[in-house]
């Protein structure tokens, strides 16, 4: 947590879900009451045949819509991609970019993940870029430089506290099980606090900071309590209406 700062627990589906899937998406919404949407923002970013669908069944609850991902450009010959503009179309209101699973797989660089949240930026979304270090570099006691390579480099310079949310999810710890110990977290989202206060001032003070990676009810409390830790990225445990609002529970 950090006061004065209004957490957001979002979900992404990944590549899950289907039309049938539309009633755990209302059963998210009809969990949001106005006391919980008065204490934090939810978000579920299902795959993207469903994000207009989705955002109409939420109409008027405490629940948003956001796409999982979209191409830098506007409109053009990008065949299987889809532009932050057709997502806003949709009436999604954020796009997680750079999520390490299109890093990896699509192999997308940070210099591509941010011109994908300047694209974000210029629909007038919300961009949720995401960083965090491999196993690999973590072993290799290497954790803070690829989280400042990340962030300097994925973040737009035009970035505020309202068009950004920062996503630290440490790789190995996505669909593992397996988390960090709360003092790790608690490093991570420290160092990345400093970092966009030096860059962007009271916008990187107010700048939302997620922590994402096997997040589920039973860790959510202690997780969300970590100073800095302004809500969560959430992947599987999203699927299921229970377990999400669960963990949004940890925040009444
Ligand atoms: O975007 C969500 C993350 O990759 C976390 O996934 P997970 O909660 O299944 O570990």
């Amino acid at each position: 947590m950090t006061p004065g700062i209004r957490p957001l627990v979002a979900g992404n589906w990944k590549m899950n879900g289907d039309r049938d899937s539309l009633r755990e998406i209302a059963a998210i919404a009809g969990g949001i009451d106005t006391a919980l949407s008065e204490k934090i923002d939810a978000l579920i970013c299902p795959p993207s045949t469903l994000v207009y669908l989705a955002a109409a069944a939420v109409q008027d609850t405490g629940l948003s819509i956001g796409g999982q991902d979209c191409h830098w450009a506007a409109s053009g010959a990008h065949t299987g991609d889809i532009s932050a503009s057709m997502l806003a179309d949709a009436n999604a209101t954020h796009i997680i970019v750079g999520h390490s699973e299109r890093r990896t797989d699509h192999g997308e660089s940070s210099a591509i993940v941010r011109k994908k949240a300047e694209a974000v930026h210029a629909e007038g979304l919300i961009a949720i870029v995401c960083i965090g270090e491999t196993k690999g570099e973590r072993d290799a006691g290497e954790t803070l430089d690829v989280l400042k390579k990340q962030l300097d480099a994925s973040v737009p310079d035009a970035s505020s506290a309202q068009n950004t949310v920062i996503a630290y999810e440490p790789v190995w710890a996505i669909g593992t099980g397996v988390t960090p110990t709360a003092q790790d977290v608690e490093d991570a989202h420290a160092f990345m606090r400093r970092e966009l206060e030096d860059r962007f001032g009271s916008d990187g003070a107010g700048m939302r900071l997620l922590y994402g990676g096997s997040v589920k009810p039973a860790n959510a409390g202690e997780l969300m309590s970590v100073n800095n830790v302004d809500g969560a990225l959430v992947g599987g445990a999203s699927l299921k209406a229970d377990d999400f609002l669960a963990i949004c529970e940890a925040y009444r």
